[in-house]
């Protein structure tokens, strides 16, 4: 499991472990890595042009410490010092004695449009906001010279425990980070500025709960529900699935695909599109009697394309299984029988449901994806899988939020959202707790994105069709 922790957890762990270590032990540790990785970036260190980019607080130090190493190895060092007067001594003293020069802001942009490589220590996790107007046009200089751009501990401008980017932030090629992975460096738009991460171990001992968890394959592979030697298709679980209409039968088809991949012994579809699900997947089990009537289930998908059905809605919420609502049921289920439920619920909106939800613009979803998951998963009571760039998953009672590493944009294909949540339904019923299920599926459907299209486009019947080999991957 790759874990992100919060400013305020990584500074506690900070403050415990440079009070057993020798003053400005921990600095030397970070450069020591962030240097490495810039010397692997450029290849041949000497006689290379570095400039570093110099805020006022540790990160600037951390810079100025790993220019001093790249110095002493024959590369042409610059410091441009944002804030002369409070740049951190001890680097900038170690910086002169390996041979490194240091310039103001004035002529910097030409400099760094003649570098290889641009080290940015404007901000780290001490930042407030997007980028100070005296640094904005560093960073642009940067973003549109030749040279590598390497952040130091986070992207400067981006906010390290929201991921969110309020004005100007540096783009980097590859962001060294230190102790853990902070929370913008996983969610988007922020993740978007980091380029590549590179993790160095600085020693924390961090304590506290992260605040995102990304699972892994081998996180993935324990919670894939296998069939057992005893098992038959009823006690690997059965998927309701209630979805389509005579307008939009296709969905019901693509849910039905997903589930039919999800580990569920058995799907069972009721609604309008039930030729439609036959004629492909006559493996189904349909009824065309309501939810209710429809024989038992361990999990019910309801609101892929079921047009304005707010009685189907309604019904299967009230259902005593899990129930896994989305797109137009997200919109017709009366937010205080969601509420009510006793099982657990699972909620999948895209940034535009989600916003409608909430009552805001779908461009504050997407701006604040961690907050805006979290609060609708307090609001319903529910587990909530926020779908697009970064697909997070939040649990109803806080705790860490899942990240989906796996996402391709690829998916951003009609009706593989239909797809996704059919799988995680048939995981649901599998009897996965919802925040697994919601996760598991994710990082299945990302995968399966990513074999399906392999760099060209794709259609949502072939992201269902690759779950299988996602699957075999995971388990390999
Ligand atoms: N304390 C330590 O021993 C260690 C610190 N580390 C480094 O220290 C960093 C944190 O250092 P600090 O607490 O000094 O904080 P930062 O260096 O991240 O930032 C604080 C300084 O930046 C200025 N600033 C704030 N917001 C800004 C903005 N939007 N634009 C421009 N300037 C802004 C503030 O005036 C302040 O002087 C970490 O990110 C990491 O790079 C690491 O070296 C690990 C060890
Ligand atoms: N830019 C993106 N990067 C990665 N995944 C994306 C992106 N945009 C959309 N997706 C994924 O594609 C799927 C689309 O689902 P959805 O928006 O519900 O579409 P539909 O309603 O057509 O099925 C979701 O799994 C979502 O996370
Ligand atoms: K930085």
């Amino acid at each position: 499991m790759r874990t992100a922790y919060s400013v305020e957890t990584v500074r506690a762990a900070e403050r415990d472990l440079m009070a057993r270590l020798p003053e400005g032990a921990l600095m030397q540790r970070a450069a020591s890595g962030l240097a490495a990785a810039c010397a692997d970036l450029l290849g041949r260190v000497y006689g290379s042009r570095v400039v570093l980019l110099v805020g006022s607080g540790d990160n600037g130090g951390d810079a100025l410490y790993a220019g001093a190493r790249l110095a002493r190895r024959g590369a042409g060092v610059t410091a441009v010092l944002l804030s002369p007067e409070r740049a951190h001594t001890g680097g900038l003293a170690a910086l002169r004695r390996a041979g490194g020069t240091v310039s103001g802001t004035g002529g910097a942009e030409e400099l760094i449009a003649r570098a290889d490589l641009v080290v940015d220590g404007i901000v780290g996790i001490g930042g407030k906001g997007g980028l100070r107007a005296e640094a904005v046009p560093l960073a642009e200089a940067a973003a549109r010279a030749r040279a590598a751009v390497v952040a130091v501990d986070l992207p400067s401008g981006v906010d390290a425990d929201s991921g969110q980017v309020n004005g100007a932030a540096v783009r980097a090629d590859l962001t060294v980070t230190f102790g853990t992975h902070k929370p913008g460096l996983l969610v988007d738009p922020a993740r978007e500025y980091a380029g590549s991460v590179r993790l160095v171990g600085i020693g924390l001992e961090l304590a506290a709960e992260a605040e995102l968890e990304a699972l892994q394959h081998t996180d993935v592979a324990a919670l894939l529900p296998l069939p057992g030697a005893e098992s038959d298709k009823y006690r690997r679980g059965v998927v309701g699935i209630a979805a389509g209409s005579a307008r939009y039968p296709g969905a019901a088809v693509l849910a039905v695909a997903g589930a039919l991949r999800g580990g569920a012994g058995a799907v069972r579809y009721v609604g309008p599109a039930a030729e439609a699900v036959i004629a492909r997947f006559p493996e189904t089990l349909v009824s065309d009697r309501g939810p209710r009537s429809a024989g038992r289930v361990q999990a019910w998908v309801v609101g892929p394309g079921v047009g304005d059905d707010a009685a189907t809605v309604a019904e299967v919420l009230t259902a005593d299984v899990p129930v896994l609502v989305d797109a137009d049921g997200l919109r017709l289920a009366e937010p205080a029988a969601v509420r009510g439920r006793a099982a657990p619920t699972l909620m999948t909106p895209h940034a535009g449901e989600a916003a409608a939800l909430l009552g805001v613009a779908r461009e504050e979803v997407e701006a604040a994806r961690l907050t805006s998951a979290r609060e609708l998963a307090e609001r319903y009571g529910a587990a909530v899988l926020l779908k697009g760039s970064t697909t997070l998953v939040a649990g109803p009672g806080g705790g860490a939020v899942r990240v989906n590493a796996t996402g391709t944009s690829w998916l951003a294909t009609a009706g593989s959202g239909d797809v996704l949540s059919g799988l995680a339904g048939s995981l649901l019923a599998a009897g996965l707790r919802a925040v697994d299920a919601g996760s598991v599926a994710a990082y299945l459907h990302g995968l399966a994105g990513r074999f399906a299209a392999d760099g060209a486009p794709v259609g949502a019947h072939d992201v269902a069709e690759a779950i299988a080999a996602a699957w075999r991957d995971v388990r390999d």
